[in-house]
């Protein structure tokens, strides 16, 4: 292929752009979220391969945690079952925990790493269950119900959260040159196993090393107000009132508050990008474009 002058100099000041970026960056850990949703094409999913790839040779130590809702849900309708979300979870009895097991540690896990391995990385698959990295215990919601005094505790099965993240593992591996990439499966102190949201997965993961940057790749484009425009920088009292009316709902709820709580925490940024967007990694990191939503402390 020839390149025009234009179109030579177009490519040579993108490369260039990132330089000062490539110089901050390198060294610094970056936790990226890859969400079932931001999936969907075989060209999503090779190019987020090759911009995981991309990061690690230039120093930058990418660390990912994936999701597969969408995932779990096919395989659920195939033998029959439905799922029920409660603010943005799924209610997980016994059944559906083995299948999330099979699906997170098994199919889209190993997907990953041999996509990030066939671009020339070097992945490692994990769940939480690993090393004991995820520490779980059950994830209690309470709900005001209509009524009542007192809110109600509702029971959603072998649902976690997170009670600490063992960093030795991850850091094992990121020591070694090695991608680490986590299925958000965690294990209780009695050994049992816990589905957890693989935004509060990255967070807490973001949170215990240290990250520089949280990245959650979704399938929009960053958090959006009801008109669809999206918002940035928005403290943590904004959040409560857009949760309030409504505008805030379902899967966005633990992607905000992970967000909010992983820059309360010490990592300097969080963002909420669109993962439709082929190279949406790469963009966000290395150009002066910025993408989706931004959160860091001066929010807070
Ligand atoms: N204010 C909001 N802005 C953008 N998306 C929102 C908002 N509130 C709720 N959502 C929903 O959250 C979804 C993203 O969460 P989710 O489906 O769990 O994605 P993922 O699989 O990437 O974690 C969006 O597709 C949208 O339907
Ligand atoms: C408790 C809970 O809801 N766990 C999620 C885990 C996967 C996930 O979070 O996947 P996405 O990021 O693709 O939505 C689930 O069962 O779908």
């Amino acid at each position: 292929m020839t390149l025009s002058k234009d179109q030579a100099l177009n490519i040579a000041q993108v490369l260039s752009e990132a330089l000062p970026y490539i110089q901050r960056f390198t060294g610094k850990t970056i936790v990226i979220k890859f969400g079932g949703n931001a999936m969907e094409t075989d060209e999503l999913t090779n190019s987020f391969a090759r911009d995981i790839v991309m990061m690690k040779l230039v120093g930058i130590n990418p660390v990912v945690v994936h999701g597969g809702g969408p995932q779990i849900g096919n395989l659920l309708k195939k033998i029959g079952k439905e799922s029920e979300f409660i603010e943005g979870m799924r209610v997980t009895d016994s059944e559906t925990m083995d299948v999330v097991e099979m699906v997170l540690g098994g199919l889209v896990n190993k997907d990953i790493v041999n996509l990030i391995n066939n671009h020339g990385g070097k992945a490692v698959g994990l769940t939480g269950k690993d090393g004991q990295m995820i520490l779980a215990k059950k994830l209690k919601i309470s709900r005001n119900a209509p009524g009542m005094n007192e809110p109600e505790i509702i029971d959603i099965g072998h649902v976690g959260e997170v009670e600490k993240v063992n960093v030795d593992v991850i850091n094992m591996l990121v020591n070694s040159d090695f991608i680490p990439v986590i299925a958000p499966i965690g294990v209780g102190a009695d050994g049992a196993s816990y589905n957890i949201n693989a935004d509060l997965v990255a967070g807490k993961v973001a949170e215990a090393l240290k990250a520089e940057k949280l990245m959650l790749l979704t399938n929009i484009a960053g958090l959006m107000d009801k008109q669809g425009k999206v918002l940035t920088g928005l403290s943590p009292s904004g959040v409560d009132e857009l949760i309030a009316d409504g505008t805030i709902y379902g899967g966005m709820l633990p992607k905000i508050q992970c967000a909010l709580d992983a820059v309360k925490d010490g990592v300097v940024s969080a963002h909420i990008i669109d993962g439709r967007v082929p190279h949406a990694v790469i963009l966000e990191i290395f150009t002066d474009a910025g993408v989706g939503t931004l959160i860091t402390s001066e929010n807070l």
